[in-house]
């Protein structure tokens, strides 16, 4: 039998409409709703994160810069971009894009983003107030993980999940939102002893990896929830997920696309988050 898709677009739908709702009545105040997306990478998953906010902010009527600083910009020139975006009073929302360049680490130059226009979480301001359970922009990633279980009913309360990857921008905060969803989490990395054996154990597996197809069905529970992080760029210029869809489906009781699932959502949360700076009303 093959596992349940559990798709993200017609969740990303939905939140693109609330946001353009929003946006229109910014821009009507004489606010209209900007984001910046600041990029020092030539990495290949980014850039199809970029072009896709791209797309999405011109749907939903916000403007998007996209700073564009090289594969190789010294650190201190994206601290002074983040520095003066964060000085500008027209932009509402800044993201920093990863992986950065070798020496730049995000949880340093995070820290130059204001936090109001923090809308991909990754300030340690807004990633302790989110530890903390207080009001601060989630990382737009691992929100959409939460979110998309959530939209398709996936119960969390008291069942384990394992989340393989342990990032900032994703494995970490993930962990931390489905910990509040009273999930019983286990974080596992490069170092985790027998990964199949810890990942066939969780009723949900979310695979934050960067590996494509490295969770094979001997990783998954018969009948568990499967949700696919990972956008590896292939060499016929597509996406794969982290996970071996082929495989997984047979074994797994709902699956999360590569397109078409956490993707979608992602975006779409990073703009939701964007007018919720440019109203500040959250
Ligand atoms: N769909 C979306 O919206 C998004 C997708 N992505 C994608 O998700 C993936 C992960 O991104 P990101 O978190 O930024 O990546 P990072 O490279 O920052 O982190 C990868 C994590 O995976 C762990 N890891 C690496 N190899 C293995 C392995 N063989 N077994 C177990 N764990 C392993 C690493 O462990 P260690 O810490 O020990 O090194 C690390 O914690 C990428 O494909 C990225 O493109 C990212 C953001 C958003
Ligand atoms: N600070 C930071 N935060 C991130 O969240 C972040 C990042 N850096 N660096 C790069 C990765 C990668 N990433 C993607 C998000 C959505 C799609 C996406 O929407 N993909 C579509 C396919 C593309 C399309 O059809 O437009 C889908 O999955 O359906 C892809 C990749 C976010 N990342």
């Amino acid at each position: 039998m093959s596992a349940t898709v559990l798709s993200g677009r017609e969740l990303a739908a939905a939140i693109r409409t609330e946001t353009a709702a929003k946006a229109a009545g910014l821009a009507e105040a004489g606010t209209p709703p900007r984001l910046a997306v600041v990029v020092a990478t030539a990495d290949e998953s980014s850039a199809w994160y970029v072009r896709s906010i791209a797309k999405a902010a011109e749907k939903v009527g916000i403007t998007c810069d996209i700073v564009d600083l090289g594969g190789d910009a010294a650190t201190e020139t994206i601290r002074t971009a983040l520095v003066d975006l964060s000085a500008d009073d027209t932009i509402h929302g800044i993201i920093l894009q990863t992986p950065l360049p070798a020496g730049a680490a995000l949880e340093d130059l995070a820290s130059a983003i204001a936090f109001e226009k923090d809308v991909d979480g990754a300030n340690p301001l807004s990633l302790g107030r989110l530890v903390a359970g207080l009001p601060a922009f989630a990382p737009a990633t691992a929100e959409a993980v939460v979110a998309i279980l959530d939209h398709h009913k996936v119960e969390l309360t008291g069942r384990h999940v394992a989340v393989v990857g342990r990032s900032t921008v994703v494995g970490k905060p993930a962990a931390h939102l489905l910990l509040d969803k009273n999930a019983t989490v286990t974080v596992c990395h490069s170092r985790t002893a027998d990964l199949p054996a810890v990942t066939s154990s969780a009723d949900v597996v979310v695979a934050a990896v960067g590996r494509a197809g490295l969770i094979t069905a001997e990783y998954v529970r018969a009948g568990a929830i499967v949700v696919d992080v990972g956008t590896n760029p292939t060499d016929g210029g597509g996406l794969a997920g982290d996970v071996d869809a082929v495989s997984v489906t047979e074994q797994a009781g709902g699956l999360t696309p590569v397109p078409g699932g956490v993707g979608p959502v992602t975006t779409a949360l990073l703009l939701q988050h964007t007018v919720r700076a440019a109203a500040v009303d959250r």
